[in-house]
């Protein structure tokens, strides 16, 4: 198998099947706690391997004892703020905090961005930028020992990268998201499984590994073309009215129906060939 894989300080990429990259957050002696670098580290990641045809499937998740601890405190509030405090003009600190601001949505937008399906693994405790980096994933699986808090507001913030917008479409009850959003509370792994953050609970972090990349796998043996466009019409349309999706994804299937891939697909499913192989995308 002919890989590229990136290297990062703060992520580890591997290759544990074809066409499936393994993503670990990777500042276990910190909870995995995100600061600057590690917020553009996730941005280049997720873009460069939207572009790879070596890579089909993305899963993330993180190493040592939680999945993420959040945004990194000591960065925030010891570097990035004070850099900023330093300028005495309104205008132009409100325009760097901005632009920090918008650093930090980009990376958690780039999972959703990526035109690769992410498939999250979430052990342990996925806490204030841990929830924005997942709800921004297309699937959620977690440990059954694993929380997920939105803590923003318990360090005096109003979340400002993702929770406040896609929580609530996630979980499909306005009600439970803002109670999350304005308690901070801890929300276990079965609440969570009842309430659609994720899709599966299990036993420990290596089974649910297991079960995620095997998972990866299967999505990874299919089209790229019809995976990829999935994509694309499902992240539309839950922002859009049902026509304006259909008529997103016609305008995509014009093209996409022309695809090789679609007599390749249809002639194996004919055939009850389960190794149909697909030019690399
Ligand atoms: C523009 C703004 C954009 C985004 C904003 C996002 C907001 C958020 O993310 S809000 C959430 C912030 N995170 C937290 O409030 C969690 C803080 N951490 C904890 O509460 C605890 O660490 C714990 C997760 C409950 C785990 O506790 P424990 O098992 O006792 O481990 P610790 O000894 O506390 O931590 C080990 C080690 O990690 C460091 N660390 C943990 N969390 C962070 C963090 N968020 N930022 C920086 N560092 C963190 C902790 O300091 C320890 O480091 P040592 O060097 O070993 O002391």
């Amino acid at each position: 198998m002919s890989t590229n894989i990136p290297s990062f300080n703060h992520l580890k990429v591997s290759v544990p099947k074809e066409f499936v990259y393994h993503v670990e957050l990777n500042r276990s002696d910190k909870l995995n706690a995100i600061n600057k670098a590690m917020f553009m580290e996730i941005t280049s990641c997720f873009d460069a391997l939207g572009q790879s045809e070596d890579c089909r499937v993305i899963v993330l998740s993180g190493s040592g004892k939680i999945f993420c601890a959040g945004i990194d405190l000591i960065d925030f509030s010891q570097k990035s703020l004070p850099s900023i405090a330093q300028v005495e003009d309104p205008a132009r600190k409100a325009k760097l905090l901005s632009e920090l601001i918008k650093l930090y949505q980009e990376s958690m937008s780039s999972l959703e961005i990526c035109n690769k399906p992410v498939l999250a693994a979430i052990h342990g405790a996925c806490i204030g930028a841990g929830v924005d980096l997942v709800t921004s994933a297309d699937i959620r699986h977690c440990t059954k020992d694993a929380y997920f808090s939105v803590k923003e507001a318990d360090v005096g913030l109003a979340a400002d990268i993702g929770s406040l917008q896609r929580l609530p479409k996630v979980l499909g009850s306005d009600s439970l998201a803002r109670e999350l959003c304005f308690t901070c509370r801890k929300f276990p792994a079965q609440e969570a499984l009842n309430s659609g953050l994720v899709s599966k609970v299990y036993e420990d972090k290596e089974k649910m590994i297991d079960g995620v990349i095997s998972m990866a796998e299967e999505i990874s043996k299919k089209s790229p073309v019809a995976i990829q466009t999935t994509k694309a019409s499902l992240v539309y349309s839950r922002d859009h009215s049902v026509q304006e999706g259909l008529n997103h994804i016609a305008l995509l299937n014009q093209l996409m129906l022309q695809s090789e891939d679609l007599v390749t697909a249809a002639t194996g499913q004919m055939m009850k060939d389960k190794n149909v192989i697909f030019s690399k995308l």
